[in-house]
């Protein structure tokens, strides 16, 4: 039995500002290092200890990984950063107030954008500002697989092959592992250990900076799975998520 732990990062500045995100790179607020400095706690109280983390190149979850690993005193913990990991790219609606895109577009056409399993978002051209092939840090990616947009269904199809080449071998080996990454990329990671079909992952919302506990089986098949923390408060937090496509 193999235990796995995933976090979303703590809160952002445009989780705050209710900004779609996608690969643009905000900090985290106050609140946001506050809720990585608990799931640290947690995870501590819990007993965890790990020998390989892995997270995307975007500041909110490099630094949520490492004020957790901070704060259980496991900030020696090796850290394998990569762009697979990133938040679903949002395309044209990156930067768009998400309420206020609701009250245009109407509050299903945003449920679609956000959480159908394959309608992405409309795609950025490449001269536009967030086209990630501009990006210093992606010189190292072909330019023609970097995303202009993504709906989940891309998104799975960009993490997966990470998870294959690199996670699932390093959980085989016996690593225990952290993954820190993003709402849309862990919806990508949950929909495939969890088996989800399309329709059950459209009501899938992951609360920021909470840590997901798994046990999976010896060909990593979830045996269970569990949220660190109050279950109450869990639930509002994961609430509030689904809520942010709202019109007010
Ligand atoms: O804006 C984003 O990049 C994501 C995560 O914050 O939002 P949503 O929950 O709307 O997919």
């Amino acid at each position: 039995m193999y235990k796995l732990v995933l976090i979303r990062h703590g809160e952002s500045q445009w989780n705050l500002e209710n900004r779609f995100t996608g690969w643009h790179d905000v900090d985290l607020t106050d609140t946001g290092a506050a809720q990585a400095t608990m799931a640290g706690k947690l995870l501590k109280e819990a007993g965890f200890s790990f020998d390989l983390a892995y997270t995307s190149v975007l500041l909110r979850a490099i630094k949520t990984l490492n004020i957790a690993l901070e704060e259980m005193g496991q900030h020696y913990v090796p850290v394998e950063r990569h762009w697979r990991l990133n938040e679903r790219h949002y395309g044209a609606l990156t930067g768009l107030n998400k309420a206020e895109t609701a009250e245009k577009h109407g509050d299903e056409q945003v449920k679609i954008w956000r959480r159908s399993f394959d309608v992405p978002p409309p795609f950025v051209e490449d001269d536009s500002e967030h086209f990630p092939g501009h990006d210093p840090r992606y010189n190292n990616v072909d330019p023609a697989i970097l995303p202009r947009g993504e709906s989940l269904k891309l998104t799975i199809e960009r993490v997966l092959p990470y998870w294959h080449d690199a996670i699932r071998p390093a959980i085989q080996d016996g690593k225990r592992i952290i993954i820190a990454a993003h709402g849309n990329s862990l919806r990508a990671l949950v929909k495939y250990l969890d088996d989800m079909s399309e329709d059950d992952v459209l009501g899938l919302n992951i609360p920021t900076g909470v840590p997901l506990v798994y046990e999976l089986d010896e060909n990593l098949r979830p045996i269970s799975k569990e949220y660190l923390g109050d279950p109450e408060e869990i639930k509002a937090m994961t609430n509030a998520v689904a809520n942010q496509g709202k019109s007010n």
